[in-house]
């Protein structure tokens, strides 16, 4: 694993407040990273470490091999950024914003167009922002965030504003920049849809690192159970809840739904017993904790996994 980002005991004190208190991890090329936590739990101040916008009290920080905050930061033009809060001069249009943002990055003239295309924002390249709605300068703001293919994006709360539609392709964007190798971190709150798209969750709360793995990595050490549905045929329905009294937690949902609250571990089992001589189960549904319930488990426990 080439590791584009590498975060070793990292701690910014803002006066009195640790908005990051001794912080590890590493991120790999290709990989998609969710950066969750509450209001407050150090994500942006994160982000600005990694961009070299602020320095750290303490530890250190290596973005492609370089300390983003010295002064010649050459890894910058490697870097995607896409602010929490995007504003943009509204008398400029799409394609002159894209233009002038080009230029800091030192990208060709060239840049703008293709990208403008990419994002769906062709048609109104040559209108102003002003006239944009939010989801256009959210696109904007992540077209202005591709320049340059860079090898890592850090997107803050990057779907804000974005309709389904345009959170879809949104992905479908992300995906394909990370099948090429970029690094692709993303502080969001909107844990569902990150469910299906992280590889990896890191988990911070009030400054600190509480949880760091991909799914299944967090769903074993959290041990929160599976809740598994039958529907069952009403005739079924006594003789399948005789099976399940000697094996634990279930509960009856209407005349032909059960409910199991299986352990991992145990949940293969519940299911053989439950469906053995089978005959009245119609469907099974097995939900695993989801990230909300695995992100709400490690704030109340603190456990630190890796
Ligand atoms: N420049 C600053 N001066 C003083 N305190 C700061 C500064 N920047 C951040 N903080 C504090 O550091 C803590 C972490 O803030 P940060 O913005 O990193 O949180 P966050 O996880 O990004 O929150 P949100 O989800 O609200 O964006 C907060 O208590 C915040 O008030």
């Amino acid at each position: 694993m080439t590791a584009t980002v590498e975060i070793n005991n990292v701690t910014k004190r803002f006066g009195e407040v640790d908005a990051v208190r001794d912080v590890s991890f590493a991120l790999p090329e290709g990989e998609t990273i969710a950066l969750i936590g509450h209001n407050g739990a150090g994500k942006t101040t994160l982000l600005k470490l990694m961009l070299g916008l602020i320095r750290p009290s303490s530890g250190s920080i290596r973005v492609l091999g370089e300390d983003p905050a010295a002064g010649e930061f050459a890894a910058r033009r490697r870097l995607g950024y896409l602010p929490e809060n995007v504003s943009f001069n509204s008398a400029l249009t799409g394609r002159e914003t894209l233009a002038f943002y080009a230029r800091l990055k030192r990208e060709g003239n060239g840049a703008p167009a293709p990208l403008l295309e990419r994002v769906g924002l062709s048609h109104a390249a040559d209108r102003r922002v002003g006239t944009y709605s939010k989801g256009m300068r959210q696109r904007l703001g992540l077209a202005q965030a591709l320049l340059g293919a860079p090898r890592i994006l850090l997107l803050d709360e990057p779907t804000t504003g974005l309709d389904p539609a345009l959170r879809q392709s949104f992905y479908e964007i992300i995906e394909e920049l990370r099948e090429q190798g970029a690094t692709v971190l993303l502080s969001s709150h909107a844990l569902t849809e990150l469910e299906e798209r992280a590889g990896r969750v890191v988990i911070m709360n009030q400054g600190a690192k509480v949880a760091d793995g991909n799914l299944d990595e967090l769903r074993r050490i959290a041990r929160l159970p599976t809740r598994i549905r039958l529907k069952v045929a009403a005739s079924g329905i006594a003789d399948v809840e005789s099976r399940l009294v000697p094996l634990g937690d279930w509960r009856r949902v209407n005349g032909h739904m059960l409910e199991i609250v299986a352990a991992s571990d145990q949940k293969i089992e519940l299911l053989r017993q439950a469906t053995a001589e089978g005959g009245h189960i119609e469907d099974v549904d097995v939900a695993p904790p989801t990230l909300d319930e695995l992100y709400a488990h490690f704030l109340r426990s603190q456990e630190v996994p890796r």
